[in-house]
């Protein structure tokens, strides 16, 4: 019987070019949404494609971000003092995911549920991370998503 392997999460959404196209449709409706488009105002043009960068790493592509961009402490160090409310994540997350809906990506139910749960589980350590007194981790990892399910309770 041949072997069967797994593919990543990020083999199956269509790899890099398919995060940039994901990030770059997201974030223009980001810039247009009354409420994010306030707390985007000043993202630098290459936002997207670090974000890109970031959720190839975590859904299983190459390491760049680590190697290239700092690491999950620089991308905690994004959120710091920013105040993020549970409203903005929550719209945060339903644009991404309308925006995948729009440019066609894999839609089966194991794919979209292993990344909405991913979204819930960043987002909401983004908010976390932007209250006051939040502090950056410099030897935090940077978390890897797959298939499977979260790995037990909060513990920060
Ligand atoms: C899974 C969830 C998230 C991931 C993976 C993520 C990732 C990132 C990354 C990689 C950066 C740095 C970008 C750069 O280097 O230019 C960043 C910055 C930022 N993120 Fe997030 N983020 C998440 C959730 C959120 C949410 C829910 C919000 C707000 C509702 C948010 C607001 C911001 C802001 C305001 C910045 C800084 C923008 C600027 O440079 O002006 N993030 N994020």
């Amino acid at each position: 019987m041949p072997e069967q392997t797994v593919p990543t999460l990020y083999q199956w959404l269509g790899g890099i070019e398919a995060l940039e196209r994901l990030t770059v449709r997201f974030y223009q409706h980001v810039k247009n949404d009354e409420l994010l488009g306030p707390v985007f105002a000043h993202m630098s043009d290459e936002h997207p494609a670090h974000v890109a960068a970031f959720l190839a790493e975590v859904l299983g592509g190459p390491a760049e971000y680590s190697a290239r961009h700092g690491g999950h402490p620089n991308m905690i160090r994004h959120h710091l003092n920013r105040h993020l409310s549970q409203e903005q994540r929550r719209r945060w997350v339903g644009l991404l995911l309308t925006t995948a809906d729009e440019l066609a990506m894999p839609d089966d139910p194991e794919f979209r549920s292993a990344l909405v749960a991913y979204l819930e589980w960043g987002s909401r350590l983004a908010v976390i991370n932007s209250q006051p007194g939040a502090q950056v981790d410099e030897d935090a990892p940077m978390p890897r998503w797959g298939w499977g399910e979260a790995k037990g309770p909060y513990t920060g």
